[in-house]
């Protein structure tokens, strides 16, 4: 076992082709076909695994609408959920496990598989041993990059975090649900001008609701953004499928669209397949199943269809500019890199 994690085998170009088709096995004939001949497009392999994520947010809201429990169950738009007294199912409370420990604080969980990943595995420099090689520093870039986006979405942006801009500027507001205690009521006058309240955290401390405008689910978003980053950096240093790898296209400084092949082969024409998962790549993995299992009770139990929809696009928007637009921009690129460069 021990041999197998050190172990790093070199296949030549000529013999690549066979490792490459993601859909057949009869060469680098049908790999051609599968690749597009864009730089601004998914391999068809990649398109496949972005696609999981849209067919992962229909399966779930079509679960809600077909079956019965959930169906039969009231939902209260102002708690976002159904109320927690009649909850359908476990997954459907707030204060489920998973919710609290790790969807909540998901991003301390992707960063941590992230640099378990980025330290520990040898296609990007010595294990364990913490040297910044090229690789790395690009793939902290990119992390950065994947970083500062997430958080200008979902915790500060100048500000109220854009998710809850966008609630204002579609109209919302923080609404104090008044109880049947004027004490208790009297005293959330005094605690807030419900008007000046501009981001969701501070109407909940208020005791308000947050209540009439368009609320990209946070918890698609991070979901979605925070495992497809990790899918992304880790399949194309692990696979040797050619849809991850060689077959993306790539336009250079001379404006010609070429095959990453020519970036990731080097002087020999070899091409340097890791022979290893290592802890690193199961820690990332496990983190990535458990998000789409997340993705899925979100998409089962909370929210409306539309506001999953924007949380989709704008985690597809920040994954599209940090992982695709690089292909087509050689500046960009030299910058941020591609995974498996
Ligand atoms: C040589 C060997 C090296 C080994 C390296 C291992 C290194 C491990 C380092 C681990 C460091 C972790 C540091 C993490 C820093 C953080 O990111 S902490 C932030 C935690 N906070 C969150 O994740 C908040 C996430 N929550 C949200 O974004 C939102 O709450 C929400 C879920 C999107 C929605 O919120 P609602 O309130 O539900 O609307
Ligand atoms: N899979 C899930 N499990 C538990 N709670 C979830 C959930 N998905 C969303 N929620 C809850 O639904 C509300 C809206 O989520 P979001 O906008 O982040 O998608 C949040 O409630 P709270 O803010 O009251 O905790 C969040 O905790």
């Amino acid at each position: 076992m021990a041999t197998r994690n050190r172990f790093k085998a070199e296949v030549p170009m000529s013999e690549l082709s066979q490792f490459s088709s993601p859909s057949s096995t009869t060469g680098s004939t049908n790999r051609q076909q599968n690749a597009p001949s864009s730089p601004w497009s998914p391999t068809f392999l990649e398109g496949i695994l972005l696609a999981i994520y849209p067919f992962t947010l229909v399966l779930g809201s079509l679960f809600s609408v077909l079956n019965t429990t959930t169906r039969n169950t009231p939902y209260s738009g102002d708690l976002q959920s159904h109320p927690p007294n009649i909850a359908p199912s476990y997954f459907a409370l707030k204060s489920n496990v998973f919710n609290v420990y790790f969807v909540k604080i998901g991003w301390f969980w992707i960063t941590g598989a992230f640099f378990l990943f980025c330290f520990t595995h040898s296609s990007l420099g010595p294990r364990f041993i913490p040297t910044l090689t090229p690789r790395r520093i690009r793939a902290l870039v990119r992390y950065t990059a994947v970083t500062a986006v997430w958080c200008a979405v979902t915790q500060w942006f100048f500000g109220p975090p854009i998710i809850d801009r966008g609630f204002r500027l579609t109209g919302g507001q923080c609404a104090i649900i008044y109880s049947d205690d004027p004490i208790n009521n009297y005293k959330q006058n005094q605690m807030s001008d419900t008007r000046e309240i501009f981001t969701h955290a501070a109407c909940k401390v208020a005791g308000g609701s947050w209540r009439g405008g368009h609320d990209i689910s946070g918890h698609v978003f991070i979901l979605i953004l925070g495992s497809a980053m990790l899918w992304l950096e880790i399949l194309p240093d692990v696979l040797r499928n050619g849809g991850l790898r060689e077959d993306r296209r790539i336009r250079m400084h001379d404006g010609a669209v070429k095959t990453a092949a020519v970036e990731t082969h080097d002087e020999k024409g070899n091409v340097h397949v890791p022979g290893e998962l290592g802890l690193g790549v199961r820690v990332a993995l496990c983190i990535a199943g458990l998000s789409w299992w997340m993705l899925l009770m979100t998409a089962a139990y909370f929210h409306t269809w539309l506001e999953k929809f924007t949380g989709l696009v704008v985690a597809f928007s920040v994954i599209y500019a940090v992982y695709f637009v690089p292909r087509g921009l050689p500046a960009l690129r030299s910058v941020l890199g591609m995974p498996g460069v």
